[in-house]
């Protein structure tokens, strides 16, 4: 067990969880071998069915791995269950949908379920509703909440215990641009001002790009990639687009721009991509080496990696379309197949 305080906050050793599903074993995560530091925000990416949830449940008690390990705050997931939800705070996704409690009602009644007594229970909802920019709406039912209201809502009674450690499951899933980054200023304020460790999921590119110190790229229930973003992407380097009016230029241009250390040179026609690093520095040097032996350059554009060039890269496919095309039926299969686990987390990790 790691009672080390400087050590890991999340420790896990081929962490492993199989389902079955009709009949057939579906590996959700794949021997995960995974450190997260004290006070690090980390985001799981990647698309529908990658096994960000199956993962992040492990490590919240909900459900038991298959094989390997996992220590959470220094406590076992299996065998230390109650110490580590004591540590830990959960956002599944969709919580808090439709209740008829006021919304300060939910948070107080959570924290007198963590034991604390009236007095100290309403301080504390106060506290956590002004945090979250919710004092207006506490007296309101929560089904009435906007769906933005209602995740900060679902966050602030996922802090009421003050824990280490937040995980949150998709948590800005189906809201719009401005809610979503409202919840994301949030969620980074939390992580900076309390040194909370965040742990979340996301299949937005965007929100990990922004947000997250370190991303973890997840696919087919195993680890891609991890590292910062501005890391993952400098590792691509920059695309230099070229545009000719003659073909016989960007031909020559092709050929030119394949002389530069490391550089990945496609030509289509008359249009020329060069993917290389510090291309933003070197597009100038290649347009006046074309010139002067005698190739115009019609338009120039430079653009630094994305995310989902990384995971295009990683894997031949685009994160951005798998999210567009993520089918009915997947959800809708997932639906049907609830576990006896997933009772067991239905009925709560904070109560
Ligand atoms: N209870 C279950 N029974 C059967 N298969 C499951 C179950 N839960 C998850 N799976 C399968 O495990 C794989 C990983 O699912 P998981 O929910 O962890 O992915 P995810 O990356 O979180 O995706 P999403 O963004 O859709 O939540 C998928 O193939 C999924 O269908």
């Amino acid at each position: 067990m790691n009672q080390n305080p400087s050590g890991p906050v999340i420790q896990t050793h081929q962490l492993t969880r199989t389902f079955t599903r009709h009949g057939r074993p579906v590996e959700a995560v794949r021997g995960l071998d995974l450190q997260v530091a004290d006070g690090e925000l980390v985001a799981f990416l990647g698309p529908n069915g990658a096994g960000k949830s199956t993962t992040l449940r492990m490590l919240t008690t909900l459900i038991a791995p298959t094989s390997g390990t996992a220590e959470v705050a220094g406590h076992d997931v299996v065998r230390e269950q109650a110490a580590v939800r004591r540590a830990i705070g959960y956002v599944g996704q969709g919580n808090a949908a439709g209740h008829q409690q006021r919304g300060r009602d939910e948070v107080v009644s959570q924290a007198r379920a963590h034991g604390m007594r009236r007095a100290e229970a309403n301080a504390r909802a106060d506290e956590l509703l002004a945090a979250f920019d919710l004092t207006e709406h506490a007296r309101r039912p929560v089904s009435t909440l906007s769906g933005g209201q209602r995740r900060r809502l679902d966050v602030a009674i996922g802090l009421v215990h003050r824990p280490r450690l937040m995980f949150l499951d998709e948590p800005s899933t189906g809201l719009d641009p401005q809610n979503r980054v409202n919840l994301q200023e949030q969620v980074v304020r939390l992580n900076r001002e309390l040194g909370t460790t965040v742990v979340l999921t996301t299949h937005y590119l965007e929100e990990a790009d922004a947000i997250a110190d370190r991303v973890i790229v997840i696919d087919h229930g195993l680890v891609i990639a991890d590292d910062t973003a501005t890391r993952l992407k400098a590792g691509l380097g920059d695309l230099v687009s070229l545009g000719f009016t003659d073909e016989d230029d960007a031909r020559a241009a092709a050929e030119r721009a394949a002389r530069l250390a490391g550089a990945t040179v496609e030509r289509s026609g008359r249009d020329v991509a060069v993917r290389v690093a510090h291309g933003r520095d070197l597009a100038a040097s290649l347009v006046t080496d074309l010139a002067a032996s005698g190739v115009t350059v019609a338009r120039i554009e430079v653009a630094g990696a994305t995310l989902d060039d990384v995971f295009l890269d990683l894997t031949g496919r685009s994160l951005r379309e798998s999210n567009e095309h993520q089918t009915h039926d997947q959800t809708h299969d997932q639906a049907h197949e609830q576990t006896h686990d997933e009772q067991t987390e239905k009925d709560g990790v904070a109560a």
